[in-house]
C-alpha cells in the first residue's frame, strides 16, 4: 500500500491542528438493555490512534455510523453512550455533538482545546453520507471537511463503503490511514495473495444481500464455503425447502441456485436448524432436519449435526476465514452453533481470521480465546470484499 500514514502525519506535527478522524464506532449494543454497549472491541480498536493524536496536542473530531439510520435522526441510533463509553477508555471525557454537520457540532469544533477529543452525532442521520448521487455527498462531505485541516481514516470497517466520511472527504482533505486500516490490511493481504490451502469459508449472519454478492467471487478461490445463521435459508430454500419465518431474501433464491450449482458440492448447508415459535430468548425451539423446518417457525441457529459436519470441514483447511455469527448467539438458547464453529476454528492448525463487528463480539461474549485466532478483524463486510480482491472505496481514497 503506497499511502501517507498516521506516523507521515504525526512527524509532520499536529499540535493545535484539528484533524478529523473515521472511526468504526459501530458497536453491538445489548439487545435486552437499550444503551449499553455489549462490546466496546471496535472503540478500542481506534485508541491507539486516538491516544497519538491526543498526546500530539491535536484537537480530535471523531466521525463513525451507527446502525442503518435512513439519512434522520433517530434517538436509537445516537452515539452518545460510544462517546461515554470512549471517553472512560481514553481516560479523559469525550465531547458529544448532538448533530453532526448543525450548530451544535460547528460550536463544539469551534471550542476545541489542544488535546481535547470531540464525537459527532451518527453520519447517517444525514442523507448525504449514503447518498448515490456523487454531488450530494461531495456536499455532505465539504462540510465534514471544513471542520479540520487533516483527515485520518482509521475505520476498517467501512471502507468497502463508497460513503462521504469514507470516500468524499479524503478527496478535498490531506489525507493519512490509521494504523488500524494499515494492520487489518496488510494480514488480509496475506491471506489474499497466498491462503494455504485447503482454505475455508464459513459465513453467516444477517446481511444476507450484501454478502451473497461476495460469494460468486470468493467461490473459485475456496475449497469449501460453509454457509450458517441468517444466510442459510436463501440457499435452503433456493434447495427446494420450505424456510418458515426464517430470514429469506426472495429475490435472490435464483441467484442462490445458480450459485449452487456453480460450486458443485463446494458450498456446504447446514442439515439441521434450531428453529423457534419467535425472536426471543423464552420462545419455544426444537431442532428439526434442515429440510422440515415448520411453516410457523424460524431458524435462530444451525444444529448440532451442523456444527459437526462444519467442524469437520473447518478441521482439514490450513486457511480459515469466518464471517458472521451461525445462530443469534446473543439470545442464549441459539448461541451452541457459534460456539461450537468459533472452536473449531480455534483448534485448526493453520491460520484463522475472524471478521466483523458482530463475529468478533461473539468470540468474547462467549469467552473463547481471542489468541488462538490468527486474527480478529474490526470488518466483516469489508474484510470479505478485500478478499474478493475488489478495490475498495475506502483504500482508493487514500492511495489517490
Ligand atoms: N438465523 C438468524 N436469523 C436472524 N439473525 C441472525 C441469524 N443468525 C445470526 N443472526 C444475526 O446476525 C447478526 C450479525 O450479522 P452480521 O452483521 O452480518 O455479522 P458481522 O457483524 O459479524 O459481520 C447477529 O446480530 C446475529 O444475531
Ligand atoms: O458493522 C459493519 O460491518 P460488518 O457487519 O460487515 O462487520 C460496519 O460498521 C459497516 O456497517 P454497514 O454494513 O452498515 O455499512
Amino acid at each position: 500500500m503506497i499511502l501517507k500514514t498516521l506516523d507521515d502525519l504525526l512527524g509532520e506535527g499536529v499540535s493545535g491542528r484539528r484533524v478529523i478522524v473515521r472511526a468504526d464506532l459501530n458497536v453491538p449494543f445489548d439487545k435486552a438493555n437499550p444503551g449499553v454497549i455489549s462490546d466496546d472491541g471496535r472503540a478500542r480498536a481506534v485508541l491507539p490512534t486516538l491516544i497519538a493524536l491526543r498526546d500530539a496536542g491535536a484537537r480530535v473530531i471523531v466521525m463513525s455510523h451507527l446502525g442503518r439510520p435512513k439519512g434522520a435522526p433517530d434517538p436509537k441510533y445516537t452515539l452518545q453512550p460510544v462517546a461515554t463509553r470512549l471517553g472512560e477508555l481514553l481516560g479523559s471525557p469525550v465531547v458529544f455533538a448532538t448533530d453532526t454537520v448543525g450548530s451544535d457540532a460547528a460550536a463544539k469544533v469551534e471550542a476545541l482545546t489542544d488535546g481535547q477529543v470531540l464525537l459527532l452525532e451518527n453520519l447517517r442521520f444525514n442523507e448525504g453520507e449514503t447518498s448515490k448521487d456523487d454531488a450530494v455527498r461531495a456536499a455532505f462531505a465539504a462540510e465534514l471537511a471544513a471542520f479540520a485541516d487533516f483527515y485520518v481514516d482509521d475505520a476498517f470497517g467501512a471502507v468497502h463503503r463508497k460513503h462521504a466520511s469514507v470516500y468524499d472527504v479524503p478527496a478535498v482533505l490531506p489525507h493519512y490511514a490509521g494504523g488500524l486500516v494499515i494492520k487489518e490490511v496488510d494480514v488480509l493481504k496475506k491471506v489474499t495473495e497466498n491462503p494455504e490451502q485447503p482454505y475455508v469459508v464459513v459465513l453467516g449472519g444477517s446481511k444476507v444481500s450484501d454478502k451473497l454478492a461476495v460469494i460468486k467471487a470468493l467461490l473459485p478461490k475456496v475449497d469449501k464455503l460453509l454457509v450458517g445463521g441468517g444466510m442459510c435459508f436463501t440457499f435452503l430454500k433456493a434447495q427446494g425447502h420450505e424456510v418458515g419465518k426464517s430470514l429469506l431474501e426472495d429475490e435472490m433464491v435464483a441467484t442462490c441456485r445458480d450459485l449452487l450449482s456453480e460450486a458443485q458440492g463446494r458450498i456446504v448447508l447446514p442439515v439441521d436448524v434450531v428453529a423457534a415459535t419467535e425472536f426471543s430468548a423464552d420462545a419455544d425451539h426444537v431442532t428439526v432436519p434442515a429440510s422440515e423446518i415448520p411453516a410457523d417457525r424460524l431458524g435462530l441457529d444451525i444444529g448440532p449435526e451442523s456444527v459437526a459436519l462444519f467442524a469437520e470441514a473447518i478441521g482439514g483447511a490450513k486457511t480459515v476465514f469466518w464471517n458472521g455469527p451461525m445462530g443469534v448467539f446473543e439470545l442464549a438458547p441459539f448461541a451452541a452453533g457459534t460456539r461450537g464453529v468459533a472452536e473449531a476454528i480455534t483448534k485448526i492448525d493453520g491460520f484463522s481470521v475472524v471478521g466483523g463487528g458482530d463475529s468478533a463480539a461473539a468470540v468474547r461474549t462467549l469467552g473463547l480465546d481471542e489468541s488462538a485466532f490468527g486474527h480478529i478483524s474490526t470488518g466483516g463486510g469489508a474484510s470479505l470484499e478485500y478478499l474478493e480482491g475488489k478495490t475498495l472505496p475506502g483504500i482508493e481514497a487514500l492511495e489517490k
